[in-house]
């Protein structure tokens, strides 16, 4: 669904990666991990349309995505930020309905098979009795689902998301990390999101892209345990990786 063919990012003479290919082909959920200032955010902005790309393509389904018109890009991949999104005013169906815009007509009405889509968004988000509801009075957890039930009101084949659990507690970035996955598989998604929680990526995620400067290796779950590349890319003198139970050990 994503396809990197020698793509070159960075920022003036700074390389963050270097001639990468991989292609996300599989869908479902992947998460895009690495250290610190590895590049995920840009990485995932390029693929949004939204960074400049030094060299090489990154396909989109099939299309090279600098070839995309604007309203096919919105048609293709939606993006949700870290930015918290406070919008004071506009209810919370109304921050959904935002997704539709690619589709309605040129005075942006919501035609009655757009308005389904966005009950249906917010549904499954779990968040239909915050409808009527404004951002202002809510908690950053409800705030992401529905920027989240914004991204899948935009019906696209691919969501990227950058960083969504940063902002919750434990026991709702899991239950974040199930929800995208359920979206993944029962909605046919591909979707690709930053983190730095190695357990929820670990468990719940199809397959792993990690940035290892200048490099991007992309496996199976499984096989990207296997590998090694976690373990060498996240020791130092302090923790440990134990591929065998999944866990970070402090020496
Ligand atoms: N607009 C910019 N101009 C110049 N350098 C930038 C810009 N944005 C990011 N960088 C640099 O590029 C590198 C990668 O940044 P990026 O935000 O993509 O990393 P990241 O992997 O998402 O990091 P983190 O895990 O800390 O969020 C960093 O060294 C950062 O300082």
């Amino acid at each position: 669904m994503i396809q990197l063919e020698s793509l070159t990012l960075g920022y003036g003479q700074e390389v963050l990666l270097d001639q990468v290919s991989a292609n996300l082909d599989g869908g479902g959920l992947i998460a895009l991990l690495g250290r610190n200032g590895s590049g995920k955010s840009t990485l995932l902005r390029a693929t949004a349309g939204l960074g400049k790309i030094k060299s090489g393509r990154i396909l989109l389904a099939g299309k090279d995505l600098t070839g995309l018109r604007p309203e096919e890009l919105a048609r293709t991949v939606s993006f949700v930020t870290t930015e918290k999104v406070r919008i004071p005013n506009l209810k919370c169906r109304d921050v959904v309905a935002l997704g539709r815009a690619p589709y309605t007509n040129w005075v942006g009405r919501l035609q009655p098979r757009d308005r389904e889509i966005v009950d249906k968004s917010l549904a499954l988000l779990d968040m239909s009795t915050y409808a009527e509801r404004t951002m202002d009075q809510m908690s950053d957890g409800e705030c992401q689902r529905i920027m989240i039930a914004r991204a899948l009101a935009q019906d696209t084949p691919i969501i990227l998301l950058d960083e969504p659990t940063s902002f919750l507690d434990l026991p709702n970035r899991y239950e974040l990390g199930v929800l995208l996955q359920r979206l993944a598989h029962e909605q046919n998604k591909c979707i690709l999101f930053s983190t730095h929680e190695l357990d929820i990526a670990l468990t719940l995620c199809d397959s792993i892209a990690l940035i290892d400067r200048p490099h991007l290796h992309y496996l199976p779950t499984r096989q990207m345990i296997n590998s090694g590349h976690i373990e060498r890319l996240f020791r130092n003198e302090t923790i440990t990786f134990d591929p065998k139970e999944l866990r970070i050990r402090v020496r």
